[in-house]
């Protein structure tokens, strides 16, 4: 397996069963703290999903755990390194401040790589123990994203090394986790503010799944409407308000703007997706605009780029984009949702964190 085949869509679809199951398991959590008649908090929640998500295709184990503190570390450092590579840093525009660390920007992501490096090493030498008292050769189907790796490394001519292995699986637990579960996260506190999109939602799911059935993502093509909610999300919440940043290797003009040789370049899709010049009532969360348009995710329609555009475009994109509707109809069509005691809708709050990624400043806590 190639780092490309493991985004192909029939790798895809031979981890259909683990996001279901991975979801189930986000289901009953849910249950449990519901009959204990406690709210819950969504971000956390969909995060432990996420992260169990994506670790069992990397390592095939699950790094998060509902109940227990570790899943809390984790995350924790995941969003702490997205904050201090976001966080606007003064030494970007005076680089000869870059030593200072003013902000303490280079000190906190160091820190936290570090840390969920560490994690990663321990893994790769588990493996590695484990295949030298391996006598037959493991199954295709239990082959994981860290076993390809390790062909990759070890094969005649090595085509990695560990440390870039370590730097390829930090950066897929940073890209996949809390993108998905902050995505989520966003689509609650949306529909939890707008009562009548949340029915409407709801609705359409019920009629396509009917009493009794679970949520697959076949279903997903019959939801146009949960679809547009998803979009929408996207549009007001790009997980990744200015994509990755760029170097321009040149000094470029570019629609009459001049971008020097070096510069620090960021696309703002934050921006781009309340451009009142683009968009009608842009602060609005109003699904409808997308129903009967072409308007998609994938980096053909400018005015909508949540996952960037062109050849660096999310290699997980349609991994994304499985597991944001599925998680999403599962919580709709299992829960009936409300605010915490003395929450209106219209008191909601919409408080964002920037980072690489943008959060909710203050959890959103639901009961359901
Ligand atoms: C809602 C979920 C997600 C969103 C919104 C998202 C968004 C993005 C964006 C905006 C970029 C940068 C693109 C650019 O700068 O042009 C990116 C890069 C990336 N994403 Fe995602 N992503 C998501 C989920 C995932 C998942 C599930 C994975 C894989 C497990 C993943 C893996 C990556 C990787 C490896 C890169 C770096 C690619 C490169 O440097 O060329 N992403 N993502």
């Amino acid at each position: 397996m190639t780092f490309t085949q493991l985004f192909s869509p029939q790798r895809i679809e031979a981890t259909k069963a683990l996001r279901m199951k991975k979801v189930q398991e986000l289901v009953n959590f849910l249950s449990e703290s519901s009959e204990r008649g406690e709210a819950v908090d969504i971000s956390r929640a969909s995060f432990v999903t996420a992260l169990n998500i994506i670790s069992n295709i990397l390592f095939s184990v699950n790094l998060g755990s509902y109940d227990s503190k570790n899943s809390s570390a984790f995350q924790e450092m995941v969003i702490g390194y997205m904050e201090s590579i976001g966080n606007p840093d003064v030494s970007n525009f005076f680089p000869f401040m870059r030593l200072l660390d003013l902000q303490g920007n280079s000190k906190k992501m160091k820190e936290y790589s570090g840390k969920l490096l560490q994690v990663f090493r321990e893994f790769y030498d588990a493996r590695i123990l484990e295949n030298s008292s391996r006598i037959d050769e493991k199954d295709v189907s239990s082959r994981d994203f860290l076993d390809a790796l390790i062909d990759l490394q070890q094969g005649d001519e090595s085509e990695i090394n560990i440390d870039e292995i370590e730097h390829l699986l930090l950066d897929m637990f940073l890209a996949g986790t809390d993108t998905n579960s902050s995505t989520v996260e966003w689509a609650m506190t949306e529909l939890l503010g707008n009562p009548k999109t949340m029915t409407k939602v709801q609705d359409e799911i019920n009629r396509v799944i009917r009493q009794n059935g679970d949520v697959q993502e076949s279903h997903i093509s019959k939801l146009p409407y949960l679809q547009a909610v998803i979009k929408e999300t996207f549009r007001l919440h790009p997980a990744a308000p200015f994509l990755l940043p760029r170097k321009a290797e040149r000094d470029v003009d570019i629609l009459g703007f001049h971008v020097p040789k070096d510069s620090h370049v960021l696309v703002n899709v934050w921006a781009i997706g309340r451009d009142p010049n683009v968009w009608e009532n842009p602060t609005q969360f109003e699904p409808e605009r997308f129903l009967g348009k072409d308007i998609d995710v994938k980096g053909t329609n400018y005015e909508l780029t949540p996952f960037g555009a062109g050849r660096r475009i999310c290699p997980g994109l349609p991994l994304a984009l499985k597991t944001v509707h599925l998680m999403l109809a599962s919580l709709l069509y299992t829960f009936e949702w409300k605010l915490p005691n003395g929450v209106g809708s219209e008191d909601l709050d919409m408080g964002e964190t920037f980072g690489l990624t943008v959060h909710k400043t203050n959890p959103l806590l639901a009961c359901l």
